[in-house]
């Protein structure tokens, strides 16, 4: 379908997490021009769909190749995004070598093997951001989304936060409204900053997303469900949404019932919602196909690697304590093959070409 506006013409348009990517044929110099990977951000009359009632923006992109493909990912309307929560180069190199298309940065697993410590707010942005950079950077083909907190801090920090993130490689963050002093949003007595604290953030967010002309996927978390109830946080995600964030993520929903009405209250406007499952918590637990038939679009397993490491490490650590010996495994991994998992054969391929290079 082609829309005409006046002063521009998109086409190619294709519906993209509340945004409409197109290329545009923009008046330059009094020829029409097709400027690929320019973007048009508009609100649709919703009653008259045909048209565009308002441009809000044009933005020159220049696109991160992670951003790009988030945003085709969850423009895909067959397609379920699936997040296993990694937190190191280990983890994140086997979810890579486990094909997944696209990785989640868990806080929670940042924080504890980082900092050794609890997810209870003290990974500052700096860290984080550190560990983000590591991870997408293994494979800035495969696009991860990154646990962002609170930003950490006011709008200001917010802003850093973002370019931060931005410039690390991160295809997708998630902001919410806790206060800074946060914790795991399944833990009891959280706190929550108001409606205008909140919507700073996201605004901060998305300003600063169009000042870099970047295409970052910006996610609004909101864990207002726990102490103000499920009505005032979807009334929280649906003005987070209004404001320019791309995803809606009600954290620690308690009912499958809850996790429906999310998804039904995002699908006219196509909002893509987030689900963040974690093993073990009160929220309802989904498989993906189950996530994907009640209409969720980013589904996010914070603890996949997490739990198993912390059940198959405690028992081999207990086997060589107790009887001074390691566990026998039927298939021994050698050295070779962890090292292979963490791109050995690349790095010798390139050793190789140097010493090449530098003898001829
Ligand atoms: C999603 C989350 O933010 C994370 O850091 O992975 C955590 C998960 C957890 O603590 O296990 C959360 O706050 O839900």
């Amino acid at each position: 379908m082609i829309f005409t506006i006046p002063g521009l013409y998109i086409v190619d348009h294709h519906r993209c997490a509340g945004w409409l990517q197109s290329n545009v044929l923009l008046p330059v110099a009094g020829r029409w021009q097709r400027r690929p990977g320019a973007a048009v951000k508009c609100r649709l009359d919703p009653d008259n769909p045909q048209l565009h009632c308002e441009i809000t923006s044009i933005i020159n992109l220049t696109m991160s190749q992670s951003a790009q493909k988030l945003r085709q990912l969850l423009s895909d309307p067959d397609k379920i995004i699936v997040g296993p929560g990694v937190y190191d180069g280990l983890t994140a190199r086997m979810a890579l070598a486990a094909k997944f298309d696209t990785l989640y940065m868990t806080g929670a697993g940042t924080s504890m093997s980082r900092l050794g410590l609890a997810d209870l707010g003290l990974a500052t942005q700096t860290e984080m951001k550190e560990n983000a950079e590591m991870i997408a950077n293994l494979d800035p083909s495969v696009p991860l989304i990154a646990d962002a907190d609170t930003g950490y801090g006011g709008s200001a920090n917010v802003r850093r936060t973002v370019a931060k993130y931005i410039s690390a490689g991160v295809a997708g963050l998630h902001l919410e409204d806790q206060v800074v002093n946060k914790r795991c949003g399944h833990l009891a007595g959280k706190q929550i900053v108001s409606r205008d604290e909140y919507y700073s953030r996201i605004r901060a967010a998305v300003n600063m997303r169009r000042q870099l002309g970047s295409d970052i996927v910006i996610i609004a978390r909101t864990d207002a469900l726990q102490s103000l109830g499920f009505d005032e946080a979807l009334a929280r995600l649906k003005e987070a949404v209004a404001i320019g964030a791309d995803v809606a993520f009600m954290e620690a929903i308690q009912t499958r019932e809850q996790a429906i009405q999310v998804c039904n209250a995002f699908k006219e406007a196509g909002t893509p919602v987030m689900y963040g499952m974690v093993q073990g918590s009160k929220s309802p637990h989904f498989t993906i196909q189950e996530a994907k038939d009640i209409g969720i679009k980013i589904i996010v397993y914070a603890g996949v690697c997490l739990v198993p490491v912390y059940i198959g490490v405690s028992r081999a650590l207990k086997k060589l304590k107790e009887d001074g010996d390691t566990e026998a495994y039927d298939s021994e991994i050698t050295p070779h093959d962890l090292f292979n998992v963490c791109g050995m054969k690349e790095l010798m391929e390139f050793d190789r070409q140097a010493a090449i290079s530098h003898a001829s």
